[in-house]
């Protein structure tokens, strides 16, 4: 049988979903499709258009197009949920929940029925209750509902640490915890630059400076764009998964998991470490944890638990 190409679809053509596509583009990982509303059609098309001719220049093989028809998407081999509305300043991640909440279920009625098979990554947020949301309506196995926020998370964690030591970022491993808000939990027992813990290269008044900047990362972007949150390294995050799942990498990355037991925690969708490969979160890895860790983690265990109870009972 011939090998056929792989089928990506980004709902959402907005500036997480465009970034998405042209990263997913530039690394061949597939042939994109780019999806938004009726109404936003022809800007969708127009800016899969613009990228599929860039695709010449960049040398690189992936077909772009843009569309408001899920029948385009059809048996998609990964689905990445962008749509919905972004904070701006002054407002929590939270505060998009009952917005986001009905986006997110009447795309993923959308993906239920076109792409059965699909592995579905969710970064809408609040994204913790959203990849509940989803999970919900997609009915699919846990282990193809996957939502992003620990890559981005981590990411940020490490590009601080960098910049305090002054070394390569590729050298910098850490692990960012816990649901996507303001309590998240950067490990810092279990972060290393080249396999030294960071705790025996940076002062302790540093590193905590290091956390909470993390932990806020989001806000950060926020206030300084003014008009919408982050996305060129959300959109790097999600093109990190997704090439983990389509490459059967069996990379090691936090993501967020449906939790049945695992560190404690049920019925729970919350950011944990993982194996990502081609069966999607093939494993959850559970860390052991000092009190005070796992008393930040319960901390932020609750506040993802109030915002999911916010689109269960919705
Ligand atoms: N989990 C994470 O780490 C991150 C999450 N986000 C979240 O991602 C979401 C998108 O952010 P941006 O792309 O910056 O926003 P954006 O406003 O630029 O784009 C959102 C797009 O979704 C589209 N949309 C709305 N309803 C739709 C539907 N039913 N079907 C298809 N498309 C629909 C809109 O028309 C718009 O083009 C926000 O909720 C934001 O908070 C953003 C960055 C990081
Ligand atoms: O802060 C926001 O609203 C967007 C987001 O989740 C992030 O950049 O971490």
């Amino acid at each position: 049988m011939a090998i056929t190409r792989k089928k990506i679809t980004v709902v959402g053509a907005g500036f997480t979903g465009a970034t998405t596509a042209l990263m997913l583009a530039q690394k061949e990982l597939g042939d994109i499709v780019l999806v938004d509303i009726a109404p936003l059609e022809n800007p969708t098309k127009g800016k899969a258009l613009d990228m599929l001719e860039a695709t010449p220049v960049m040398g690189v093989d992936s077909n772009i197009i843009g569309t408001s028809s899920y029948e385009d998407t059809r048996n998609s081999d990964v689905v990445i949920i962008t749509a919905g509305v972004a904070r701006k300043p002054g407002m929590s991640r939270d505060d998009l929940v009952n917005t986001n909440a009905g986006i997110v279920r009447s795309v993923c009625e959308s993906v239920k029925a076109t792409s059965p098979n699909a592995y579905v990554i969710i970064l809408s947020n609040p994204v913790d209750a959203m990849t509940y949301a989803a999970y919900q309506t997609l009915g699919f196995p846990k282990n193809r509902v996957i939502g992003q926020s620990g890559v981005l998370d981590t990411a940020r964690y490490c590009t601080f640490i960098a910049q305090e030591l002054n070394v390569s970022v590729e050298d910098v491993r850490g692990f960012v915890l816990g649901g996507h808000g303001d309590d998240m939990v950067p490990l810092v027992r279990y972060s290393n630059v080249a396999g030294i813990p960071i705790e025996k290269l940076i002062p302790a008044d540093r590193i905590e400076a290091i956390v909470q900047r993390a932990r806020v990362g989001g806000g950060e972007i926020v206030n300084l764009l003014g008009n919408g949150s982050a996305y060129y390294a959300p959109a790097a995050s999600l093109v990190q998964m997704t090439e983990a799942i389509l490459k059967d990498k069996k990379r090691i990355i936090p993501v967020i998991a449906y939790l049945e037991g695992e560190y404690g925690y049920d019925n729970l969708f919350m950011g944990i470490p993982a194996i990502i490969g081609g069966d999607g979160i093939e494993k959850v890895i559970e860390l052991e944890l000092t009190p005070e860790e796992k008393a930040a983690l319960d901390k932020s265990a609750e506040s993802v638990r109030s915002v999911i109870q916010v689109v269960t009972a919705g």
